[in-house]
């Protein structure tokens, strides 16, 4: 699919929010790895979401969905036999679920993205799981990745932080099912931490004790405990919701986002903040933000590892705004669907922004007057860049046309349906 993005100078309408990715994929892992039935309210409906949701049913749970109400009945620390699991392009499934294959014998993660989940690294978590008697087979750290458990260890276990904070909850999630207490060391930095505070809000719904250092480095594990099958209701999402703000704070607008906790563990929650140190007119109360967007922006300064989902956005916006602004301790962006930096900073420059990159940074020298658009823009398979486009697209002179746009289904299949009814000129074509 092509999506054709022309300059729109006006929004204005009312969005609720889509679900949380990251709370889903959290509550149905937990609810598979519970013995009774639990209840999940608002999941999530993306290519992510049901690649979670097709793993977590090969390996044996019984998942029912009625309207906006799923039920799962999870196998615990049983997971089917099987030899193979399809997790789509979906990274945190992959690595969730390479811990709970330590119960398989031999299973094998196969790759249907070469050029995007192909490529991503997962040496650390391997290294982590080699430490907990479990034999991984590999290519160099990427798919496919065969894993032949059945007896896993627990006992001190380090894991590297500093790629993806994936790992570490992939080690949380799975070691309290183990016979032996764990202790789990994060070695080198922690990215993306935030995140980890929704894993351990997660299981500790589902009836589990974890004992965190509160630089979440360091973790005390007990064994042989048992996830209580419970009910969970799935906020907002932060991140995909980003984009829709952005959208909203480069133009002329009045849109209201419904659904988004102002109380929320989740780390994009931050572009509140950001998007109001561009002196963008928002209100967030009740759970609604609402911008009244008059289409000029400042500069701004923040460290985007706080915020890893949402920054394309957040410099999406900053395209616009006056002065220049700088996002920085980004390095692990370039690990995500494709090197968020380069390949994203290639696309902007195509669209006629001024950006530059360094290993672990992105700077961008804003302009207010717009860019000029009016070329075809790669998707590099990542729904973000294709979201991030899309913003600068309605601030094009002559527009951008994105190609590969279906892509945004990985995690807001209706993404372009959302901005469509706020007004956003945009065709999409097949
Ligand atoms: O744990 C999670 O659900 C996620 C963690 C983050 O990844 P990294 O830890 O690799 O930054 C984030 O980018 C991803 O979308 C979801
Ligand atoms: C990086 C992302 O997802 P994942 O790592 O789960 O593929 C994302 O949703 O932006």
């Amino acid at each position: 699919m092509k999506a054709i993005v022309k300059q729109t100078p006006v929004l204005e309408g009312e969005i609720n929010a889509l679900s949380s990715k990251n709370y889903t994929t959290r509550y149905m892992l937990v609810a598979a790895l519970a013995e009774g039935t639990s209840t999940i309210r608002f999941p999530a409906h993306s290519e992510d979401s049901d690649a979670m949701r097709r793993c977590i049913r090969d390996l044996g749970a019984e998942l029912i969905e009625e309207g906006d109400t799923m039920t799962i009945r999870g196998f615990g620390r049983h997971p089917k036999q099987i030899r193979e699991l399809n997790v789509g392009n979906a990274g945190a499934v992959l690595r969730f679920l390479m811990s709970v294959a330590a119960f398989c014998t031999d299973l094998t993660f196969v790759n249907t993205y070469p050029d995007s989940l192909g490529k991503r690294p997962h040496d650390d978590l391997i290294a982590a799981l080699g430490q907990m008697n479990v034999q991984v087979e590999h290519r160099e750290g990427k798919l496919p990745i065969t894993i032949r458990g059945g007896a896993p260890k627990g006992g001190r276990i380090e894991v590297s932080g500093n790629v993806s904070s994936q790992f570490l909850s992939s080690l949380l999630f799975m070691t309290p099912l183990l016979d032996e207490d764990s202790e789990i060391v994060v070695l080198h930095d922690l990215k993306s931490k935030v995140v980890v505070g929704q894993t351990l809000e997660v299981i500790r719904q589902a009836g589990i004790t974890i004992d965190a250092s509160p630089d979440l480095m360091h973790y005390r594990v007990p064994g042989r405990q048992r996830y209580e099958a419970k009910e969970y209701i799935v906020q907002g999402d932060y991140p995909g919701s980003a984009a829709v703000l952005a959208a909203a704070a480069v133009t002329r607008s009045d849109v209201r986002v419904l659904r988004l906790a102002e109380q929320s563990k989740q780390g994009e929650r931050a572009v509140i903040d950001v998007l109001r140190a561009m002196e963008v007119p928002l209100t967030h109360d009740n759970d609604i933000v609402h911008i009244k967007g008059n289409g000029k922006l400042k500069a701004v300064e923040f460290d985007g590892d706080h915020f890893t989902d949402a920054v394309l956005a957040m410099v999406a916006a900053a395209v616009f705004a006056e002065g220049t602004s700088r996002f920085y301790n980004v390095e692990n962006l370039r690990y995500k669907e494709c090197d968020r930096i380069t390949d994203y900073l290639n696309e902007l420059r195509k669209a006629g922004a001024d950006v530059e990159e360094r290993q672990s940074e992105i700077i961008v020298h804003g302009k207010p007057e717009g860019v000029e658009g009016g070329v075809e823009i790669d998707a590099h398979f990542d729904h973000r860049v294709i979201m991030a486009l899309t913003v600068v697209g309605l601030r094009s002179k002559l527009g951008l046309t994105i190609k590969d746009a279906h892509h945004v289904a990985k995690s807001y299949p209706h993404y372009f349906d959302h901005l469509k009814s706020i007004g956003a000129q945009v065709e999409l074509i097949d």
